[in-house]
């Protein structure tokens, strides 16, 4: 089918190039706007397939004022833009554009920048049927169960989280039982534990009286459609209390949704979602919930009229005690510990993605567990049973990565005495870990789009091509985009990867995790090293809470490793060294032999990362690191596992 393509571009004659170059090659062109309003009026006239979107246009609105409109109608968009300028990169990329060509850009990018920014919004699009069709039929599943409304809501908060995040969710009948307070709803404590607010917890929680709540509820306005809030509820009156403000004060909240539907007797019923971030609900999100309407309409009637009086007995006993620690069914994420916002986000996108075939992208600073999660979304996914391989793409040599990644025929190669089959094979019906991705050479970049694109492989020495049927899961702590700028990176291959691309937050970014980390480790270690754990001493923990992590968690992992290995079985664990970003041991805590044994490993460490920097980061081949040392290379690499070097230690 002929596309349709829409040319939003200010100066004349690079729109008619435009306009031949696309019509030369099988698009149709729906029309040329240089201005906003123009725009406007063409998509109005006639529905583009894709958009290129200049950013700069002519008039007061910008590029990035259509791309909502396009985004909230569904409609694929490219930037096209000269314009270098970092803040207004940001404000694109927070559109969440399908593609974005830098002028002056060749023809052929131009072709295949649309062309992958078709696939990608297909995929989105039919992403998101499938998550609509899924989360009715999980609305509908709760709905028939038998089971309380308490119980029924905690499992409709865990299902709304992946497509409408909040930190608290809520419902209730309006307009308000001002005699009692009879709205329910969950307070999101970790990724899939929530805490139950009734009347008596946030009693507890606002340390109001019950007279006091009586008169926030009396004052409180009700919204009759759904209305999205920034901050202060602007229809309630200034300086008086309303139970809007009291959520907003008290859970900290800077940006709510209210969705009301309509019962069968013509009641109103309203979900309430509340974040902690700003200017987190869209229309995007109305329009889910809209397709959703019918199946929370239906379970809205059972929330407030289908208890089961035999389990309400036994649920008015529960409601006494906080739901703290329910989970739901996520059993995946219990190792990823921490409940900052940003990690829970990241790991709402991978529950999300998890399910199907999409190629995912970590991005992350080194040590911020990426490995962790991808093999998380691995657990998650439909492919769990079958193989999970990793490739750390900076590890393997670059003689050796293309027969390691693809295999080889017997005979392939002067060593290669064994037909061998690749990572890929290997991982065939389950999903690879391309690690490091960043660091592919380019060689090595054509085979993986290659296999993206026709999810075939060649083995080295083959002259056919084999199908198979494997998960991409990449990762980087690179910026892609400016490797791709640089022309390390190929642009093709980098809007491959990055069909859904997750982000981890870096340890300085969720520095309220690190206690609950620290714990988690230090108990770890103890039960290791056979030692009783009697918890961390205070100044530990503000050094460590004080300290910026650039090592993230794989730092903190290895400093509590060494409080507990010099650690003597009877006291708190304490900071025996300095918390500077490189482990270096002061003479005056050798105490132990592993004391000993530590401040040899940091020296070899020391030593190893000196040879490897004159010999310019070169493991192999001549005046490599191992021949500067005399050692074999595997040697020296095993050494590098063990001590934990990597390239930014260099
Ligand atoms: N949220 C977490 N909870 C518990 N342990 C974690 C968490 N995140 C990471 N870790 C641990 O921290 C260490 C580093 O994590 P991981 O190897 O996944 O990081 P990475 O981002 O892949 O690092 P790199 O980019 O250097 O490969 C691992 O031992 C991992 O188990």
């Amino acid at each position: 089918m002929t596309k349709k393509v829409l040319i939003v571009e200010d100066e004349f004659i690079v729109a008619s190039n435009l306009q031949q170059v696309l019509q030369r090659s099988g698009y149709e062109v729906s029309g040329i706007a240089a201005s906003a309003e123009e725009a406007e009026e063409s998509l109005k006239r006639n529905r583009p397939d894709i958009v290129l979107l200049d950013i700069r246009l002519q008039g007061e609105r910008s590029g990035i004022d259509i791309a909502r409109k396009l985004k909230s109608e569904h409609i694929a968009f490219v930037y096209l833009s000269a314009n270098s300028n970092q803040k207004v990169l940001e404000e694109a990329k927070m559109t969440y554009p399908d593609g974005f060509l830098v002028k002056p850009y060749r023809k052929k990018d131009l072709l295949i920048m649309l062309d992958i920014a078709w696939y990608r919004h297909a995929h989105s699009l039919e992403a998101k049927t499938n998550q609509e069709i899924l989360l009715q039929k999980q609305l509908t599943e709760i709905s028939n169960e038998n089971s309380d409304s308490q119980q029924k809501l905690l499992k409709i908060a865990g299902i709304m989280q992946s497509c409408i995040p909040f930190d608290l969710i809520k419902s209730g009948l309006r307009p308000l039982n001002t005699v009692q307070f009879k709205d329910k709803g969950y307070l999101r404590i970790g990724f899939d534990e929530y805490q139950f607010i009734g009347e008596k917890e946030l009693l507890t929680i606002t340390n109001l009286k019950r007279t006091a709540l009586s008169v926030i509820l009396a004052n409180s306005h009700v919204d009759i459609n759904t209305t999205i809030y920034n901050n202060e509820p602007a229809s309630e009156k200034p300086n008086i209390p309303s139970l809007q403000k009291t959520l907003i004060e008290t859970f900290n909240i800077q940006s709510y949704l209210v969705f009301p539907v309509v019962l069968s007797n013509g009641l109103s019923f309203h979900y309430f979602f509340y974040n902690r971030q700003r200017n987190i609900y869209t229309n995007k999100h109305i329009s889910m919930l809209d397709h959703l309407r019918t199946s929370l309409e239906e379970v809205a009637e059972k929330l407030i009229y289908g208890d089961n009086p035999a389990i309400s007995k036994y649920d008015q006993a529960n409601a006494e005690r906080k739901l703290q620690g329910d989970s739901l069914n996520y059993p995946e994420f219990r190792s990823i510990i921490g409940n900052h916002h940003l990690l829970l986000g990241a790991l709402d996108l991978a529950a999300q993605v998890a399910f199907y075939n999409t190629s995912v992208l970590i991005l992350g600073e080194s040590g911020t567990g990426k490995e962790k999660l991808a093999r998380a979304i691995h657990l998650l996914s439909p492919r769990k049973n079958a193989p999970y391989i990793t490739v750390n793409c900076a590890a393997i040599p670059a003689t050796l990565i293309e027969s390691e990644l693809f295999g080889h025929e017997k005979g392939a190669f002067t060593d290669a005495t064994e037909k061998r089959k690749g990572k890929f094979e290997q991982a065939d019906g389950g999903t690879i870990f391309l690690d490091e991705i960043g660091e592919l050479l380019p060689e090595m970049q054509v085979k993986i789009l290659r296999f993206l694109q026709e999810k075939e492989i060649q083995c080295i020495g083959s002259s056919s091509l084999t199908k198979v049927n494997v998960r991409v899961v990449a990762a980087t702590n690179r910026n892609l985009e400016k490797e791709v700028a640089a022309g390390n990176f190929r642009l093709d291959l980098y809007y491959r990867v990055n069909v859904f691309p997750i982000t981890l937050p870096s340890l300085r970014e969720r520095k309220s995790d690190i206690k609950e980390l620290a714990i988690y480790f230090a108990e770890k270690f103890c039960r290791e090293f056979n030692k009783p754990f009697h918890g961390i001493l205070t100044s530990m923990m503000e050094d460590m809470i004080a300290y910026d992590w650039p090592g993230n968690i794989r730092e903190l992992e290895n400093v509590i490793e060494q409080a507990a290995v010099l650690n003597n079985g009877k006291s708190k664990l304490e900071l025996k060294r300095k918390l500077t970003g490189h482990t270096i041991p002061t003479t005056n805590v050798i105490k132990t032999l592993e004391d000993v044994k530590n401040t040899q490993a940091e020296t070899e460490r020391e030593y190893i990362i000196s040879i490897l920097k004159q010999a310019n980061g070169r493991v192999r081949g001549s005046n490599g690191a191992a021949q500067l040392m005399n050692i074999k290379p595997t040697t020296l690499e095993s050494k590098m596992g063990k001590l934990k070097i990597r390239r930014e230690d260099l």
